[in-house]
């Protein structure tokens, strides 16, 4: 399996943020995605994960478990928010999450409270999600990436909020996403904790008229 990237480009409101962005990621391999403030990371994770359209360039899976119409179908996405409602239990986020995304070819996720266990979250999975703390929540967001396979991890900030136990402990779910051959990319101003990672820096483009094209 391999993550092609090539010219990538994006905008925001008039201002070109970045530009002609080229990577390959195999798997088993991470990418780091690191940058000042408002140098385009998380502008690139979302053109990466689907939801904003690129300006020019593509970004495709060539997978080898199923053809892969876009990245996004193969892809979790954990932005800075969490994605759980505040109202329904941890086991109820986790359920409709665990339903909503499926499981990609060529894995399978783990129950809900497997996952819950994995984060080290195992006795709370009863409790409304608005009544954790913010590494709480975190934790349980990570959850989300286990119960449904999905082979690629855009990964926007994951470790912030997280104490160093947690932190540690997310560098473990990521090894172990690694080693069964996915792809993890995560934009990030702290290390990862992560083993031979490449990096790739944002500089940043902002406010570059459109005649520099
Ligand atoms: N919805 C939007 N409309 C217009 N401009 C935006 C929008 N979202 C982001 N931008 C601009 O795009 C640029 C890149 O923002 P982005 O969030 O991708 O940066 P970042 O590198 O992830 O920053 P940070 O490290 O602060 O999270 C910034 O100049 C920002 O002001």
């Amino acid at each position: 399996m391999r993550l092609v990237a090539e010219g990538l480009s994006a905008r925001r409101g008039e201002d070109l943020i970045f530009q002609d962005i080229s990577f390959e990621i195999a798997g088993g391999e991470a990418l780091v995605v690191t940058g000042a403030n408002g140098s385009g990371k998380s502008t690139l994770l979302r053109v990466l994960a689907g939801l904003l359209a690129a300006e020019a360039g593509t970004a495709r899976l060539l997978a080898a478990a199923q053809p892969v119409e876009r990245l996004a179908e193969a892809a979790h996405y954990l932005g800075h928010r969490n994605a759980m409602k505040r109202e329904l239990t941890v086991d109820e986020n986790l359920t409709f999450w665990k339903a909503f995304l499926g499981d990609f070819a060529g894995g399978a996720g783990l129950s809900v409270d497997e996952a819950a266990d994995r984060v080290g979250l195992g006795g709370i999975v009863h409790l409304p999600f608005g009544t954790l703390s913010a590494g709480q929540q975190r934790r349980m967001a990570m959850a989300k990436l286990l119960v449904a396979w999905r082979p690629v991890w855009i990964l926007d900030e994951p470790t912030a909020a997280l104490d160093v136990a947690a932190e540690s402990m997310f560098a473990g779910l990521v090894t172990a996403h690694l080693s069964r051959g996915g792809i993890a990319i995560a934009a990030t101003h702290q290390p990862l904790g992560l083993d031979g990672v490449r990096e790739l820096r944002m500089t940043g483009f902002t406010g570059v008229a459109e005649t520099v094209w």
